[in-house]
């Protein structure tokens, strides 16, 4: 039973969105993925949401570009953790996804992370930081990757005093 749902507007955005798989991968985090579209596929993501908790998933990853209205109209309809990844797009770098995800009305909020690959990356980060609060194994695993992250700038330091 996956615990994550990464979902994504358009296949378009697997560019940027196997970046929140990865991150996953990488901590141990079980997921599963799908294109949903609240524009293009209103029922399906109805569906999704609706059936989200009872499917076992403890978190959800949402990313679209442009009019990005995925994650808000699946945090509008189920009580999980919603995390949204603003695509870059080309007309407007991704401002306009960035803006569609963050400006939630109160009372639904959207997690949101940075525009692009970075934020996809954090976006999967984020998840498994909300599994493991409950899960020491996956815990375990985040504090390794901070540990590994501090030792890469030990390095940077090194290298950057030999210069
Ligand atoms: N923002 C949304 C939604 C939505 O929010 O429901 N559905 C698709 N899209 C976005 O449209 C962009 C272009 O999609 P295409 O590349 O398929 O034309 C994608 O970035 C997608 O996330």
């Amino acid at each position: 039973m996956p615990q994550v749902g990464v979902i994504m507007g358009s296949i378009s955005d697997w560019d940027t969105m196997q970046h929140t798989c990865t991150m996953l991968d990488d901590l141990g985090v079980s997921y599963e993925k799908d294109v949903i579209s609240a524009h293009r596929t209103p029922d399906a993501m109805f569906k999704y949401a609706k059936t989200a908790r009872d499917r076992g998933l403890k978190v959800i990853v949402a990313g679209a570009g442009g009019a990005a209205h995925l994650p808000g109209m699946v945090a509008a309809q189920t009580t999980l953790p919603v995390i949204g990844v603003p695509v870059q797009t080309k007309a407007l770098n991704g401002l306009d996804s960035l803006l569609s995800i963050v400006q939630m009305p109160g009372g639904v909020p959207t997690a949101t992370v940075a525009i692009g690959r970075s934020g996809a990356k954090n976006a999967g980060m984020l998840a498994a930081q909300i599994i493991g609060a409950f899960d020491e194994n996956v815990a375990e695993r985040l504090t390794e990757s901070r540990t590994a992250m501090q030792e890469n700038v030990e390095e940077m330091r090194d290298n950057l005093a030999k210069k």
